[in-house]
């Protein structure tokens, strides 16, 4: 479903990301995990067309993310690391205007946008402009945007991220049952906690190179550890680190 093909982002002649060969399939809920500024974000920008890749390629269900952006974004539902709106729409206008823009009728798009409100227990605030909006209620309404059209694919960037344990837990379990349905979401964290109780395949990213990949199962083998993700984690990082220098 998701197929990266030796991609590569380099700013001058720094290395962001390392040539990236990975495959992500259908119905696979993967977690990009990694430390700080080890390429994550950088990688999802080239995932939703915003950044240009230095070499190789990414593509989604068949489509090149880069040349066939528009086309990718019909089956992909994304969600930023710090989601941004139009700071004085309001809630309701907001997830309005998204659905309308992937091609709802008006009717269907205030159907849409009545449910996804009272799904993300954002009713109340759905008249408030999105500028005065918690951190949390952000994320929130960042996933509604993303899950409106029902995408194949979830595209997501520390969705967990600021928030407080309530908020945090809604939005995982609104992730499992996504997932649940068979929606291939590939999300990016540094919150391991989340990764265990959601991901069942993962990619151990650091200093722009794939340090592991596959299950946990796997990736605790490849580290030669029985134990947590985090001692993996950290085992790895740990070790991609000396053999860097
Ligand atoms: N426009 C840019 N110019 C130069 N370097 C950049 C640019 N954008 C990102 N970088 C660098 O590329 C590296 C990867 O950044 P990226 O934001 O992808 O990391 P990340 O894994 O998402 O980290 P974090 O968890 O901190 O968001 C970092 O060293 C960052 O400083």
């Amino acid at each position: 479903m998701i197929e990266f093909q030796a991609l590569e982002k380099r700013y001058g002649t720094f290395e962001a990301v390392k040539p990236l060969t990975l495959t992500v399939r259908r119905g696979e809920v993967f977690g990009f995990l990694g430390p700080n500024g080890a390429g994550k974000t950088t990688t999802i920008r080239m995932m939703m067309g915003i950044l240009v890749p230095s070499a190789g390629r990414v593509l989604i269900d068949g489509k090149d993310c880069h040349a066939e952006a528009t086309e990718v974004k019909r089956r992909v539902g994304y969600l930023p690391d710090t989601p941004i709106f139009y700071d004085f729409l309001r809630g309701r206008e907001i997830l309005r205007f998204v659905a309308e823009m992937h091609g709802y009728s008006k009717t269907e798009a205030a159907e849409l946008t009545a449910r996804m409100l009272a799904e993300f227990a954002l009713d109340e605030a759905a008249e408030e402009f999105a500028v005065n909006y918690s951190l949390g209620m952000k994320k929130k309404l960042g996933l509604a945007c993303a899950l409106i059209h029902e995408p194949a694919v979830l595209i997501l960037d520390e969705p967990i991220n600021g928030l407080d344990p309530r908020s945090s837990r809604d939005v995982q379990e609104r992730l499992l049952a996504e997932a649940a349905r068979g929606t291939t979401i590939f999300v990016s964290t540094h919150l391991l906690d989340m990764a265990e109780k959601l991901c069942d395949h993962v990619g151990i990213i650091h200093r722009g190179s794939l340090v592991a990949t596959g299950t946990m199962d796997e990736v605790r083998s490849a580290a030669a550890s029985t134990g947590s993700l985090e001692e993996v984690f950290l085992k790895l990082t740990d070790e991609a680190g000396e053999h860097a220098q």
